[in-house]
C-alpha cells in the first residue's frame, strides 16, 4: 500500500502552516520526518492521514483520494500513534489497546477471539503484558506511549504513523521502540516517524525528509541527506559531527563542545 502527497498545503482555518510538499510512503520503507519546532510536522501527519482536510493538492492511498474513503477503511489501513500526553480515562492497558481493534470489529461488537489475540501479541511485542490489567492512568508516561503503540500494532494496519515515538522513553525503551520499528518496516509496512534526532533517523530510517517553515528542505537517503550542513541549516544552529572513521559509527551533536574542564 503506499501513501502519496502531491503539492500539499496544508494547515489549520485561517492558518496556512506549509505548501508545496511531495510526498510518497512506500511498503517496506521507513521515513524519518525531521525538523525545528513549530516547523509543521504533527499538522502533516494528521493531514496525511485525514484527520485534516489539506488546503490544496491531494493525498492518495493506492491511487484512491484519501477522502473518498470510508473513515473505517483509513483507519484499518493506516495505524496513527500521536504525540505522547498526558490525561485520558482510567481503561485498562489491554482495553485501550483492544480499541486498536474497533476498525476490525461491528459496530458496539464484543471483541472477538482474533481482537483479543491481536492485542495480547501487541503488548507482549512491546514488553508490556504483566500490565494489562493496570489503568492506563496508572503507569508510567513511557509504558503510557508503549501502550499507544501496542494499539496502533493491533490494528494491523498496512502503513504506521508515528508523532514523535520515542518522546518520553528512557534509553532502553528508545531502542526497543525503534527495533520494533525497523521490524516493521522489515515485514512490509511503510512507516513514517517524526524524531528531533538525527541520529535516531540516521540509524533506524532510510529514508529522511526535512522540513522547516513548512517547506520541504531536503529528501533522500538517510545518508546522504543528513549532514552536517543540512542540519545546521534546518535548526539555524551549530551541529558538531564525532567518529566517523573506518570502523566508527558517526554521531551528531547539537551544539558547540564546552570549554575544557580541565
Ligand atoms: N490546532 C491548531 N490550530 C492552529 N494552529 C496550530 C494548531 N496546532 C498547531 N498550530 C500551529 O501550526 C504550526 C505547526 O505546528 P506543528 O505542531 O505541526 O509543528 P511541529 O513541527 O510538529 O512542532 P514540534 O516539533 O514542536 O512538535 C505552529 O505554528 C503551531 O503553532
Amino acid at each position: 500500500m503506499m501513501l502519496a502527497a502531491e503539492e500539499l498545503s496544508f494547515g489549520y482555518r485561517g492558518r496556512p502552516v506549509g505548501t508545496g510538499l511531495s510526498l510518497a510512503l512506500r511498503p517496506g520503507e521507513v521515513v524519518a520526518l525531521l525538523g525545528p519546532n513549530g516547523g509543521g510536522k504533527t499538522t502533516l501527519l494528521k493531514t496525511l492521514i485525514g484527520l485534516l482536510p489539506p488546503i490544496a493538492g491531494g493525498i492518495t492511498l493506492d491511487g484512491t483520494a484519501i477522502e473518498r474513503l470510508a473513515p473505517r477503511e483509513r483507519a484499518r489501513a493506516i495505524g496513527y500513534v500521536p504525540q505522547a500526553h498526558g490525561g485520558s480515562f482510567a481503561f485498562s492497558v489491554l482495553d485501550a489497546v483492544l480499541m486498536g481493534r474497533t476498525a476490525h470489529q461491528g459496530l458496539f461488537a464484543a471483541p472477538s477471539r482474533r481482537d483479543r489475540a491481536a492485542a495480547g501479541a501487541a503488548l507482549d511485542r512491546l514488553g508490556l503484558g504483566a500490565l494489562a490489567a493496570r489503568p492506563v492512568t496508572e503507569i508510567s508516561g513511557g509504558e503510557r506511549q508503549l501502550a499507544m503503540i501496542a494499539r496502533a500494532l493491533a490494528q494491523e494496519p498496512r502503513l504506521v504513523v508515528l508523532d514523535e515515538p520515542t518522546a518520553s522513553l528512557d534509553f532502553g525503551n528508545q531502542g526497543r521502540v525503534m527495533a520494533e520499528i525497523r521490524a516493521l518496516g522489515a515485514a512490509g509496512l511503510g512507516v513514517l516517524f517524526t524524531t528531533h534526532d538525527p541520529n535516531q533517523a540516521r540509524r533506524f530510517a532510510d529514508r529522511a525528509v526535512l522540513i522547516r517553515a513548512g517547506r520541504e528542505v531536503g529528501a533522500g537517503p538517510v545518508d546522504r541527506v543528513l549532514t552536517r550542513a543540512s542540519l545546521e541549516a534546518l535548526y539555524g544552529a551549530p551541529v558538531e559531527i564525532v567518529g566517523g572513521g573506518a570502523s566508527e559509527p558517526t554521531a551528531f551533536l547539537p551544539g558547540t563542545p564546552a570549554p575544557s574542564r580541565s
